[in-house]
């Protein structure tokens, strides 16, 4: 079923409806494209990558020693005849005897024969008089069979799943990768974002300030945010709040982007012109959502492509909560990350939180572990959803659900990690 304006109208809805709502509207993913392995570091696999070859290919040293077949020599009379070596990247061709030893480097393949690594540091060597070197181990009895070497396949064995399809890559994959063999990887397309900012008293950051204006500080925060998710960003500046300014930057955004980000001007205002523009060029599908900060998000889909929109509050603290809980989960679905969920901890309230019942309220907090291992989290400073240096202090939201009105010192609470975005 398609989702519209008609279904959920101006009824302001629960976080959950709005989160199920915005699953409807954005399902995600974009298409998909080969990337060469070294840049694809915060994209997102749209196959799973199984491997075609043992990781390591072969069975070999873990250490620089010699190699031998253990114990492989009598009781009591531990020394080996040493004849020959292997260095990495050699292969030792002759099978080893019972009671020799090869001197080996670590990752050198084990030849064939020797099941063993004893390390140089436990070694003496010699020659006899009649120029045989033989080696002899320092303390016999710490050593295991087996020890010091790597199995073949033991990290990555042949037809192994490598990569699931879904998984935003790190430089842990890329390495992974990288030992297959893999030169490239299909991923999802990265999200083209139009983000622009609205209201007559918002000026750009190095310009004067008039007696009446502001600095844009969300478009730069949401900058930050959107680079973090790996999208291409079209930074269309700051809008006056003029309808047909507005309608005119809606339309060119729907046909150069896969979402548009704005802030400001979704409230009830005299000069919140953004609903009133969505309406020319496009259809609301749900505006207010019962929470704090961030109350007037409004989402849409714009023209014929059905181009997600996203009208964020214009109040600073209400732009990164919104974009958190709502913006970031629709465009990791279309980024193709469908198993991201957000994530959470609990932790115990060092003081009392202040929210109200019927609605969610996200507080700015800081939570820390005692030296039990106990959670705790205190808010940082004024709640105010201008209060910015709230969020600068902060290292998570902390969730009051909307069955709460307030928690005391010593409850548990959700905490939301600022994790890899902030
Ligand atoms: N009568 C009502 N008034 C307000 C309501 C309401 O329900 N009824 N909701 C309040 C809440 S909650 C919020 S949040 C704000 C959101 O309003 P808008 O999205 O229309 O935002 P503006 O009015 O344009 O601006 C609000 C505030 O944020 C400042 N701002 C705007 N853009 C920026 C920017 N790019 N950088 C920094 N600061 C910005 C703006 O100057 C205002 O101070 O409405 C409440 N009012
Ligand atoms: O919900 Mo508004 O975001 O607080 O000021």
């Amino acid at each position: 079923m398609t989702l519209s304006c008609f279904d959920l109208g101006e009824r302001m809805l629960s976080v959950d409806e709005a989160l199920s709502a915005l699953r409807e509207f954005v399902p995600g993913p974009l298409n998909s494209e080969y990337i060469p392995l070294s840049s694809l570091l915060g994209r997102v696999a749209a196959e799973e990558v199984a491997s075609s070859i043992n990781v390591p290919q072969q069975t070999n040293a873990a250490m620089d020693g010699i190699a031998l077949a253990w114990p492989g020599n009598d009781a009591g009379h531990l020394r080996w005849k040493l004849v020959g070596r292997v260095l990495a990247g050699q292969r030792y061709d002759t099978a080893i005897a019972h009671g020799e030893a090869v001197a080996i480097t670590t990752g050198a393949p084990m030849p064939d024969g020797t099941d063993t690594v004893i390390m140089n540091e436990q070694l003496t060597q010699y020659q006899d008089s009649d120029g045989v070197s033989w080696v002899e181990v320092a303390r016999p009895e710490t050593v295991k069979q087996g020890q010091n070497v790597r199995q073949a396949g033991e990290d990555v064995a042949r037809g192994d799943l490598a990569l699931s399809a879904g998984t935003r890559l790190k430089p842990q994959h890329l390495g992974l990768l990288a030992s297959l063999g893999i030169a490239q990887v299909s991923v999802y397309r990265r999200p083209r974002v139009t983000i622009f900012s609205t209201g007559d008293e918002v000026n750009a950051p190095g310009e004067p300030l008039p007696e009446a204006g502001i600095y844009d500080t969300n478009r730069f925060a949401l900058l930050g945010l959107l680079q973090r998710l790996g999208c291409e960003i079209i930074d269309a500046g700051i809008l006056p709040d003029r309808r047909e300014a507005i309608r005119a930057a809606l339309q060119t955004a729907a046909g150069q982007s896969d979402a548009v980000v704005t802030s400001g001007g979704v409230s009830v205002g005299e000069a919140d012109w953004i609903k009133a523009a969505l309406d020319d060029f496009g259809e609301l599908g749900f505006w207010r959502i019962a929470l704090r900060p961030g109350r007037p998000l409004a989402f849409g889909l714009l023209g014929e492509r059905r181009v997600p929109f996203f009208g964020l509050p214009g109040n600073p603290v209400a732009v990164v909560v919104t974009f958190l809980q709502f913006v970031q989960p629709a465009l990791r679905r279309l980024e193709g990350e469908f198993k991201w969920t957000p994530w959470h901890l609990t932790a115990l309230a060092e003081s009392p939180l202040r929210s109200r019942r019927g609605r969610v309220d996200y507080l700015r907090g800081f939570y820390r572990c005692d030296d039990r291992g106990q959670l705790w989290v205190t808010t940082t400073g004024q709640q105010g959803s201008g209060i910015l240096s709230s969020v600068v202090a902060a290292n998570c939201l902390i969730e009051i659900g909307e069955e709460s009105d307030a928690v005391d010192p010593g409850e548990s609470v959700l905490v939301l990690p600022f994790h890899d975005l902030l």
